[in-house]
């Protein structure tokens, strides 16, 4: 496992030894010890997630403002434009985001800690994605911030929305707020 720095320090990409033979592949998708040593986080995984969308589908940009989850993401098959937004009031880099295409191809996994919102654009058919959180689910805690809000201005690679004007969003998505507006961790 070798780790990626972004433009935010906090946010990592994780990329896994992947060891191929003649039947296919093996790696470790995950290894507490390793992820511990490899990134200086000391932290439990409560919950694992898994979903599936079409392509054009976007899914975020959610967090939870009290109970918040630190999430270890990755594609099991399909691929993603995968999005975290520092929403750390004091953070030097707060209202920034980084992103990065997570495949099954790439195997990379980002980490994205708590105190950012999260997001991808599924870029292929049948996407199946995977992840750890660091906390359970608290619906009554969960925001949502646009996917285009200009004041993050996220560069979503939306060529692959050409047959889609925006793209498919959850009823709730469709009600996210701007920054200026939603909550933030203070
Ligand atoms: C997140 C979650 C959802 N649910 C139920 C609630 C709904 O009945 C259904 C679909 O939930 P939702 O539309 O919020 O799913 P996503 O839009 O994929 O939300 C996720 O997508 C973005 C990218 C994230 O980073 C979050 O982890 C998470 O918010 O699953 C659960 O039962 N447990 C859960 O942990």
């Amino acid at each position: 496992m070798q780790v990626i720095k972004t433009t935010i320090p906090d946010v990592l990409i994780l990329e896994p030894q992947v060891y191929g033979d003649e039947r296919g592949f093996f790696f470790e998708s995950f290894n507490q010890q390793k992820f511990e040593q490899l990134t200086g986080v000391k932290t439990q995984f409560v919950q694992d997630n898994h979903s599936k969308s079409a392509a054009n589908v976007l899914r975020g940009l959610h967090y939870q403002i009290s109970q918040p989850q630190g999430k270890l993401v990755r594609v099991v098959a399909g691929e993603v434009f995968d999005v975290a937004v520092d929403l750390r009031k004091h953070s030097q880099t707060f209202g920034q985001w980084v992103g990065a295409i997570l495949s099954s191809d790439n195997k990379r996994q980002m980490w994205v800690p708590e105190g950012f919102a999260h997001g991808f654009l599924v870029l292929k058919d049948n996407t199946e994605f995977l992840y750890k959180t660091t906390d359970y689910y608290a619906p009554q805690h969960e925001r949502c911030i646009r996917w285009d809000d200009a004041d993050i201005g996220i560069e979503w690679p939306t060529a692959s929305l050409a047959a889609h004007a925006i793209p498919v969003l959850s009823a709730k998505d469709q009600l996210g707020l701007r920054l200026v507006d939603a909550d933030v961790f203070v």
